[in-house]
């Protein structure tokens, strides 16, 4: 079993991450990890913050000389704006004078309708949003990225698996159907302002950001990730939580913003009748098995079918809307509107780099539960065996 933890918040010293039972010998350093985080930092929409903190990656435990132990892995992810919060965010008690006079310690009490702010106070009884908002917030999702960078090395070198992401939804705008990236282009879809596979949709896509910012909005969309060369049979049918769909699922709404998640084409399959609906099993010439469409999404009976796998999440808009939206100043009991600092205006592109990551780390756990292995070799052979002795392929 594949276990992974995050602490730390928003604008604390670091974030600290755990990956625990992943075999030994998985090729890994430290600039593959910051070759994502860096991928999480893009897009056209961003909000000011990306461009001047920089994550600072350490990996401190599990890994040695480029290869994992086998033990758990441990990796911090430094933010480099603490020397400005660390009086504010200070672990330890602070004098009171010296917490008055800083500005940004300033009582958060208008809370934004969309965030965790309100609900987080009232649960856990603060009087000020920021211990909500500071683990609430999406940077936490520094961390599963460096997880799920080592998630996807040890993937790739096991079972020959990519994992990439493309953008296929901003606000309004919508990619045409059928779009399918192949397992070698996210370095060219990084090079789009908005990770759309198709220039005239992503020319579109950035007007719509750049016209929701002048107005004082934000936009939400939808990312697809899409995973070449799984094997079939990893999740199961036989209970719900073994079922890969519901695992996928619940990663990807586990994402900050995420309202819903499709698994292939999803939503639009209740719309079709049966018999355009299913892939349609047929014989190849060499004799192979063969599908003649991917509606599943690569997905039957919360399996692996050997296709290609294609997931969705929808975020919603970011909410911390320029244009500031009604709310209740829980201090003073008044109207007012919320709290407005400087934000992103569409967190989609970058979004999909986080969504790469949850599947990354689900797909691990599944392939070992399949394959088990101290070590990748031993992953690595035991899939082979059970890919050699597949019937029906
Ligand atoms: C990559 C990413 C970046 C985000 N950036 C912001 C942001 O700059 N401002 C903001 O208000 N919300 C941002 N969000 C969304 C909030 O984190 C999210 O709305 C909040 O945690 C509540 O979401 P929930 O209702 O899904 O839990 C971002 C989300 C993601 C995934
Ligand atoms: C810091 C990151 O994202 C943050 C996610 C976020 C939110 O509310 O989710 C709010 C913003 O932070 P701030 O309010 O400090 O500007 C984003 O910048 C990051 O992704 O590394």
């Amino acid at each position: 079993m594949l276990r992974w933890l995050t602490a730390g918040e928003s604008h604390g010293q670091q974030l600290t991450a755990i990956l625990e039972g992943l075999p030994a010998g998985v090729e890994v350093q430290t600039s593959d990890l910051d070759l994502q985080l860096a991928r999480r930092r893009l897009g056209h929409g961003r909000g000011a913050r990306m461009s001047f903190e920089q994550d600072v990656v350490t990996l401190t435990g599990g890994v040695r000389h480029g290869r994992t132990q086998g033990g758990p892995i441990a990796v911090q992810v430094g933010n480099t704006e603490w020397p400005k919060w660390q009086t504010v965010m200070s672990a330890d008690p602070v004098d009171a004078e010296v917490l008055a006079g800083q500005a940004r310690n300033a009582p958060l009490t208008r809370p934004r309708p969309g965030h965790a702010d309100l609900a987080g106070m009232q649960k856990y009884g603060f009087d000020d949003a920021r211990p909500v908002l500071e683990r609430a917030s999406a940077r936490e999702t520094a961390a599963r990225v460096a997880l799920g960078a080592i998630a996807q090395a040890f993937l790739r070198q096991a079972v020959g698996v990519s994992v990439v992401s493309h953008v296929v939804g901003i606000g309004p705008v919508v990619a045409p159907d059928g779009l399918v990236p192949g397992p070698g282009d996210n370095p060219r879809l990084d090079e789009d302002p908005v990770r759309c596979a198709d220039p005239a949709t992503s020319a579109a896509m950035t007007a719509e950001i750049d016209d929701a910012r002048r107005t004082g909005d934000t936009l939400g969309g939808v990312i697809e990730v899409v995973v070449h060369g799984l094997p079939p049979g990893l999740g199961s049918h036989v209970h719900w939580d073994r079922r890969l769909d519901a695992r996928l699922a619940a990663a990807l709404m586990g994402v900050q913003s995420v309202k819903a998640v499709e698994v292939g084409d999803g939503l639009e399959t209740a719309r079709r009748r049966g018999s355009v609906a299913h892939d349609e099993i047929v014989l190849a010439d060499d004799g192979r098995v063969q599908r003649l469409t991917d509606r599943a999404g690569g997905i039957e009976g919360g399996m692996t079918n050997g296709e290609v796998l294609r997931v969705r999440a929808a975020m919603k808009p970011i909410s911390t809307v320029p244009r500031a939206l009604q709310t209740v100043d829980v201090a003073t009991g008044e109207a007012a509107v919320a709290i407005n600092q400087r934000s992103d205006a569409c967190a989609v592109p970058r979004g999909s780099v986080v969504m790469e990551a949850m599947v990354a780390l689900v797909l691990a756990d599944a392939v070992l539960e399949k394959f088990g292995g101290d070590s990748v070799a031993e992953t690595r052979r035991n899939a082979q065996a059970y890919l050699d002795a597949l019937p029906y392929r």
